[in-house]
């Protein structure tokens, strides 16, 4: 088992660089303005300019504007981008960035057709679909819902922790996982043991 790891809702430095000493292959940052998570494109852009080098980092957003997106991308050729709300693959594709696109998973969805739908994406996330939120809920959906042979990398997220991310990887076998509420103190700040025991779970089994 080494799972890659994606540590989303970095919202300072210090955090930044405890997920990557911890081996974090990719640090999200929330940049929709409704979240405990959200953190300003200045900062958030001040701390990728320190990563060190091997570390992606991901922009979060949720059907934002094209203005939003450019002023926070154009800062720095690293950033890859996560499009969390029900963006087209056409607006997704516009911004010649590389993308993963982020699929709210429930009971009834035909999850392979989705995926489909975006074609240029260079992988999806699967996170739980709760009505009215977008994401980042803490809560796991049914793994048994995601079929097997996908025609994309899957990145596993929603309600993952230290505890359940084995099992997960066992059961899904992601190309990555996904953690954002699992691994804090309190919303947007990370807490060090819970990280080095997700990543340890993720990577070493
Ligand atoms: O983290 C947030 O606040 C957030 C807000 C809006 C959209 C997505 C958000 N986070 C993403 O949600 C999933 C699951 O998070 P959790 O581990 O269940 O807390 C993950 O992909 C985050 O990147």
């Amino acid at each position: 088992m080494n799972c890659r790891v994606k540590i989303c809702g970095i919202t300072n430095l210090e955090d930044a660089m405890m997920a990557c000493k911890h081996g974090a292959d990719a640090i999200g940052f929330v940049f929709y303005e409704k979240s405990p998570r959200y953190v300003s494109p200045e900062t958030a852009n001040s701390i990728v300019e320190q990563l060190p080098p091997f570390v992606t980092p991901v922009a979060l957003f949720v059907d934002a504007s094209a203005s939003l997106i450019e002023s926070v991308v154009s800062a720095n050729a690293r950033w890859m981008i996560q499009f969390h709300g029900v963006e087209s693959e056409s607006e997704c594709c516009r911004y010649k960035r590389p993308y993963m696109k982020a699929l709210r998973v429930k009971q009834g969805d035909n999850v392979s057709a989705l995926v489909d739908q975006y074609p240029s994406a260079l992988a999806i996330l699967l996170d739980a679909y709760k009505a009215g939120v977008p994401g980042g809920t803490g809560e796991v959906f049914d793994w048994c819902l995601i079929p097997e042979g996908l025609s994309k990398p899957i990145v596993l997220a929603g309600g993952l922790t230290g505890e359940n991310v084995k099992q997960a990887i066992e059961q899904v076998s992601p190309y990555a996982v996904d953690v954002s509420g699992g691994v804090e103190l309190s919303k947007g700040i990370k807490s060090e043991p819970k990280v080095q025991e997700f990543i340890r779970g993720a990577k070493c089994g």
